[in-house]
């Protein structure tokens, strides 16, 4: 891996162990009728944000997730801490059935699983300050004993790297990076294992960027954290994520370890995604052909593979066949056609052929 602009350390190792299983979650949204619909009394349409993703969480990873606004990521991270019900799938924590889960179970599950939002300020009590704010958690979810309350706010404070001080200032007083601070103190106050962190730092300057990432790499490896790093930046989840999941049109396509997704993207959308990215290989985006076209709309999601109406490499099966995610090695499985059932012919027009394409003997 080259050398970050950022500085920013390393993931460190993960275990194998699997987390969370997620099997074929699918998450609709109704579209309000317009007048006209309305009128003529047509059907309720429905965006499908989120289509039989399939993806597995390890213990003590980071598990980046990229794709093109809209793709499904925030639908995802939500669905699996139970902010919004999934259609149908199932999601399956250390064996528990998390959407059947229900009252003080789920309250457990979800002092276990915390997420933590873009905007800390939005979910912050302008009226209270930051030692009321992590009091009120505290003793809420009975996490200490009144006495010992005051004390734990020190020492979460000094967890994320906050003065003592800032206990008696009001979120107003603090800037992002320190907002963001309190946001992820407020989530340890509950001693999680896994954070889910939806776009974390992506309101914030760059250089406060890469220390509440170095913050989070410190707290995943004092506290054995796994956590799920939804983001925009590809530079980011490249040197926080021991293995990253890629999202089109609410589908998982291709999963692999950091190294092997950045290194070797096999997806043609992987593909085109890094090559769009500025500070990436600047190698990738002289051989890889950028991204065409616009991203369908999620109310139609064209048949048989959703990317095909994008990609340079599409063929016959890619418009009726739906491809499913298939390992290609230990460290990297794919959804497409082109190396489960490559084409006897290449496709006219496409300007490169993927990597690693097997054919058939
Ligand atoms: N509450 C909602 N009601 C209706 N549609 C929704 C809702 N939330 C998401 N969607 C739709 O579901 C699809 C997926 O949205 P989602 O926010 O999960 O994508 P995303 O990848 O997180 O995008 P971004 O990176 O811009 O946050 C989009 O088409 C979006 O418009």
């Amino acid at each position: 891996m080259s050398a970050s602009p950022l500085s920013i350390h390393g993931p460190l190792q993960s275990s194998s162990e699997v987390l969370m299983d997620i099997r074929n979650l699918t998450k609709t949204f109704p579209v309000r009728h317009s007048l006209l619909e309305r009128w003529r009394q047509q059907p309720m349409r429905k965006v499908r944000a989120l289509s039989d993703v399939n993806l597995d969480v390890r213990k003590g990873e980071t598990l980046g997730i990229v794709g093109e606004s809209g793709c499904g990521k925030s639908t995802l991270a939500r669905c699996l801490v139970r902010l919004y019900e999934a259609d149908s799938g199932s999601v399956s924590y250390q064996g528990q059935d998390v959407l059947a889960l229900r009252g003080a179970h789920l309250r457990d599950y979800n002092r276990r699983v915390q997420m933590i939002f873009q905007d800390p300020f939005s979910s912050l009590n302008p009226r209270m300050t930051v030692r009321q704010v992590l009091r009120e958690v505290l003793s809420v979810h009975r996490m200490r004993p009144k006495d010992q309350l005051d004390a734990r706010v020190r020492e979460l404070l000094e967890l994320v790297g906050l003065p003592a001080e800032a206990a008696q200032r009001y979120p107003h007083e603090f800037s992002g990076g320190q907002r963001q601070r309190i946001g992820i103190a407020r989530a340890l106050a509950l001693e999680p294992e896994c954070l889910i962190a939806d776009e974390l730092v992506s309101a914030l300057d760059v250089s406060v960027q890469a220390q509440v990432v170095n913050l989070l790499l410190e707290l995943q490896e004092r506290l054995k954290l796994t956590v799920l790093f939804v983001a925009h930046d590809l530079r980011l989840v490249r040197h926080l994520s021991h293995r990253v999941a890629v999202m089109y049109l609410g589908r998982v396509v291709e999963v692999a370890t950091t190294d092997a997704l950045f290194e070797q993207p096999l997806h043609p959308y992987t593909q085109a995604l890094l090559a769009a990215a500025p500070d990436l290989d600047p190698q990738q985006r002289v051989t890889t052909p950028a991204l065409q076209g616009e991203l369908p709309s999620p109310l139609h999601v064209p048949s048989g593979c959703p990317f095909r109406t994008r990609c340079p490499h599409a063929f016959d099966r890619c418009a009726t066949e739906r491809p499913d995610l298939t390992p290609t090695s230990s460290e990297q499985t794919v959804a497409c056609h082109l190396y489960t059932h490559p084409p006897e012919h290449p496709v006219r027009g496409a300007s490169a052929e993927p990597h690693n394409v097997r054919r058939h003997a």
